[in-house]
C-alpha cells in the first residue's frame, strides 16, 4: 500500500492506493467519530462490492447500514440526494455518524454533500471504486449534484476524512468507464506535469490494459498532483482552475447531449481538444503538440470530436460556468504541454470557430 497526505492543516487526510483495501476495516477504524457507519453505494456497485466492504466492518464492532442509489449521472440530483437524507433519518443517524462513499464520482459527490449539509455537517469517508474517482474525484472536496441548467451547481467544499482507492475493483470496470478515467489522468499531465504526460506517451497501452505496476503509479502520480493542488488552493481561488482543464468545453456537451449521454471523462478528453484547438488558433500550441495531445487520447480510446451543438448553443451553456467572472467566460488554455493557464484573453472570434468547428479550422 502506499499512502500520501493532502496538507490541509487540521484537516489533514491520507490517501492509502493498493490492493485488497476494501477489506481492511482497520484503515477506516482510526477515522471514525463513534463505531456507525452508513454506506452510501448504487444498484451497480453494492452486488459486487458493499458486502467485501460491510463485513469486516461488521466484525470490528461496527454498526452498518447501507443506503444503495440508482446508478448514473442522470440521478446526481436533489431527488436522490433526498434519498441519503430520507435513509439517515429513519435510521436515527447522528452528528457521530461516519458517511462512507462507496463508487465512482456520482456517488462521491453525493454522499460528500449530503455529509456537508445532514445535520450541518457529519464526516465522511470516500472509497472510489473507478479509475476517475480515484484519480480525481475522491480528492479534494469538491461535493455537489446537477442542476437540470448546469454542471454541479448546487454543491460545497468539504473534505473527506479519508480516502481508500482499492485498485483491485478496476478489474469489474467497463473499458468505456476505464477510459473516461484516463481522461482526467492525462489531464495532470497536461496542465502542470510534462514528465508525467512523457511516461503516459510511453505507457498508455499498460494502462488500457490494466497493467497492475503501471496503473497503481498512474494513480499515486495523479493523487500527488490533486493533492498539491488543493493544499494550494483549497477553494479555487487560482491554480485550482487548472483542474478544470476541458470542462467549461466538457460540462457544456454533458448538460447539451442529456446527463449520461457522454460520460463525464468522455466529455472532457474532447473538450481539453477543442481548449486545444482554441489554443493553436491563438498561437500558443504547435500543431505538433495538438497533434501529440490527440494521439494520446486516442490510444486511450476517447472520443474526441464533439457533438455540433452549435456555437450559440454552446456559449449559452458554457456562460453558467462557474469560473465566469463579470460575465466573461474565463477558460484553461494551453501555452504547451505541461502548462496550463486560466484566461479571459481569447479571441472570441476564435472561440466561434473553434465551437463551430473543432480540429478542422
Ligand atoms: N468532485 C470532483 O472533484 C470531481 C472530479 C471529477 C469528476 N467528478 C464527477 O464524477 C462523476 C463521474 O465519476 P465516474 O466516472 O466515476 O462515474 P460514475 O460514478 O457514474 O461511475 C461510472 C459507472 O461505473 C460503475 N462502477 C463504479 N465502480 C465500478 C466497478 N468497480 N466495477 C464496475 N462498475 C463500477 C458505476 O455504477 C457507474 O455505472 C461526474 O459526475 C463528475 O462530474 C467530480
Ligand atoms: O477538483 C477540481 O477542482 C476539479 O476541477 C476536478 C474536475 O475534474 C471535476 O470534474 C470538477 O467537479 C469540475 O469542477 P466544477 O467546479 O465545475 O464542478
Ligand atoms: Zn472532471
Amino acid at each position: 500500500m502506499q499512502t500520501l497526505n493532502v496538507e490541509l492543516g487540521d484537516r489533514r487526510y491520507p490517501i492509502h492506493i493498493g490492493r485488497g483495501l476494501l477489506a481492511q476495516a482497520a484503515l477506516i477504524l482510526p477515522h471514525l467519530k463513534r463505531k456507525q457507519v452508513a454506506i452510501v453505494t448504487n444498484t451497480t456497485v453494492a452486488p459486487l462490492y458493499l458486502e467485501k466492504l460491510a463485513q469486516p466492518l461488521r466484525d470490528a464492532g461496527v454498526a452498518v447500514i447501507s443506503i444503495v442509489l440508482p446508478d448514473g449521472e442522470a440521478y446526481k440530483n436533489s431527488a436522490t440526494l433526498n434519498l441519503i437524507y430520507d435513509a439517515l433519518l429513519e435510521n436515527r443517524c447522528e452528528r457521530s455518524t461516519t458517511l462512507i462513499a462507496l463508487g465512482g464520482g456520482v456517488v462521491g459527490d453525493l454522499t460528500g454533500y449530503a455529509a456537508a449539509t445532514y445535520l450541518r455537517g457529519v464526516p465522511f469517508v470516500q472509497v472510489p471504486t473507478t479509475l476517475l474517482s480515484q484519480v480525481d474525484s475522491s480528492v479534494g472536496g469538491k461535493t455537489g449534484i446537477n442542476h437540470p441548467l448546469g454542471k454541479n451547481m448546487i454543491g460545497a467544499f468539504y473534505q473527506p476524512q479519508l480516502v481508500l482507492a482499492d485498485i483491485d475493483t478496476l478489474h469489474t470496470l467497463p473499458e468505456r468507464e476505464l477510459a473516461a478515467g484516463l481522461a482526467e489522468v492525462i489531464k495532470y499531465g497536461l496542465i502542470r506535469d510534462l514528465p508525467f504526460f512523457e511516461w503516459l506517451e510511453a505507457h498508455i497501452d499498460k494502462l488500457t490494459a490494466l497493467d497492475t505496476d503501471a496503473m497503481r503509479y498512474a494513480i499515486y502520480r495523479s493523487c500527488e498532483n490533486k493533492a498539491e493542488v488543493v493544499a494550494a488552493d483549497e477553494r479555487e481561488s487560482g491554480e485550482r482552475a487548472l483542474l478544470n482543464l476541458g470542462h467549461t468545453f466538457g460540462h457544456a456537451i454533458e448538460n447539451g447531449m442529456g446527463y449520461g449521454v457522454w460520460l463525464h471523462g468522455e466529455a472532457v478528453a474532447a473538450g481539453t481538444m477543442m481548449a486545444a484547438d482554441l489554443s493553436r488558433r491563438m498561437g500558443w500550441l504547435s500543431d505538433a503538440e495538438v497533434a501529440r495531445m490527440d494521439a494520446i487520447f486516442r490510444a486511450a480510446r476517447l472520443p474526441l470530436e464533439p457533438p455540433g451543438l452549435g456555437a450559440d448553443r454552446y456559449l449559452d451553456l458554457m456562460g453558467l460556468d462557474k469560473k465566469v467572472l463579470d460575465g466573461k467566460i474565463r477558460l484553461v488554455l494551453q501555452q504547451g504541454i505541461g502548462r496550463s493557464v486560466v484566461s479571459s484573453d481569447y479571441d472570441v472570434a476564435a472561440l466561434r470557430a473553434t465551437l463551430e468547428s473543432p480540429l478542422h479550422g
